[in-house]
């Protein structure tokens, strides 16, 4: 049958009633679909005049050519976004959405690349770069987090994703970032965190240094310690969460040490943790920071979505 008399048998078909309990068309409904898809076409059209409206008053307070990506407010708008979603759409088809939206409208403000870091499985650094930035921006693969860093620094304001777990011979990418005018760690993604996710692999996303919107609720600080022992690991592994690959010697390591910001555990009992254990510090440099991990866990979102029966 073609598509045609396909749609006339299917819309001669009356739809589930309505609530009013009279049959609805389904030529109905799809009216109503298509006025919806205009509307929402139309407030992408509206959101393009309102960015190019913030890429003015961007310009005016002088702010920087470099990149448009803004860590706080992404990492917020993330979260209100997977906070309120509600109905039978997949999360996870909405995360990817905004993703898309907003990874482009910080393209077309200031065009920019991704580099990726494939060495550690390709399939799914690709994923997670195309979930996280769409299409229209270019990817550009790297075997090796050294060269992501590198293509980050020379480029005006490309951005960079490497691994943000231990994987055999990625090796210290992150002491390239301890420079003051170096990269710098600016985000980590997923920006919200599940169970399932489909682009799920936690990574650093490396940028210049931002002055503009950085999110600074947890510090990632590059450390070269020697006597670096199981014992040291130990110590440290109920205080940050942290990266380790041999450095400088025997018992040397460098270690990319994430500690979060306002809470108990700061930067000074870390340290204080290593030398307790035996270890020394040889240095200590701030090397980033990103927004709180947030997790999204979706029994408490149905239960707060889905209003409990009344009576
Ligand atoms: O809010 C901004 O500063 C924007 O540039 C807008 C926008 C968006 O499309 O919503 C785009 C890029 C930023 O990373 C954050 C948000």
């Amino acid at each position: 049958m073609d598509k045609k008399a396909d749609a006339q048998v299917e819309s001669s078909q009356p739809a589930a009633p309505h609530p009013t309990g009279q049959p609805v068309d389904l030529s109905v409904l799809r009216a109503e679909i298509d006025r919806i898809d205009a509307a929402m076409h139309a407030l992408l059209i509206e959101r393009s005049e309102i960015i190019d409206r913030l890429v003015e008053v961007k310009r005016s307070r002088g702010a920087e050519a470099g990149s448009a990506f803004r860590p706080a407010r992404e990492a917020s708008m993330m979260r209100m976004i997977v906070d309120r979603h509600r109905g039978i759409l997949p999360l996870d088809t909405v995360e990817g959405i905004w993703r898309v939206i907003i990874s482009t409208f910080t393209y077309v403000q200031a065009p920019y690349a991704v580099h990726a870091d494939l060495a550690t499985g390709e399939a799914a650094m690709r994923d997670t770069t195309r979930f996280h930035f769409g299409f229209t921006v270019p990817f550009v693969a790297h075997m090796g987090a050294t060269g992501v860093v590198a293509a980050v620094a020379g480029s005006k304001g490309d951005l960079g994703l490497v691994p943000a777990f231990a994987a055999p011979g990625t090796g210290a990418w992150w002491t390239a970032l301890e420079g003051e005018n170096a990269p710098k760690i600016i985000a980590r993604l997923p920006f919200v965190e599940r169970a399932d996710h489909p682009a799920g692999l936690p990574v650093f996303c490396i940028a210049h240094p931002v002055t503009d919107g950085a999110v600074t609720e947890v510090e990632t600080w590059s450390l070269h310690v020697a006597g670096w022992t199981a014992q040291a690991a130990r110590a440290l592994a109920p205080l940050a969460e942290v990266l380790a690959v041999p450095d400088r010697g025997l018992d040397g390591a460098a270690l990319l040490a994430s500690i979060p910001v306002g809470g108990d555990v700061g930067l000074e009992t870390v340290l204080a943790a290593l030398r307790a254990s035996g270890a020394s510090v040889r240095s200590a440099a701030l090397v980033g920071s990103h927004a709180s991990r947030y997790t999204h866990s979706p029994l408490a979102a149905a239960s707060k979505a889905i209003p409990l029966a009344r009576g």
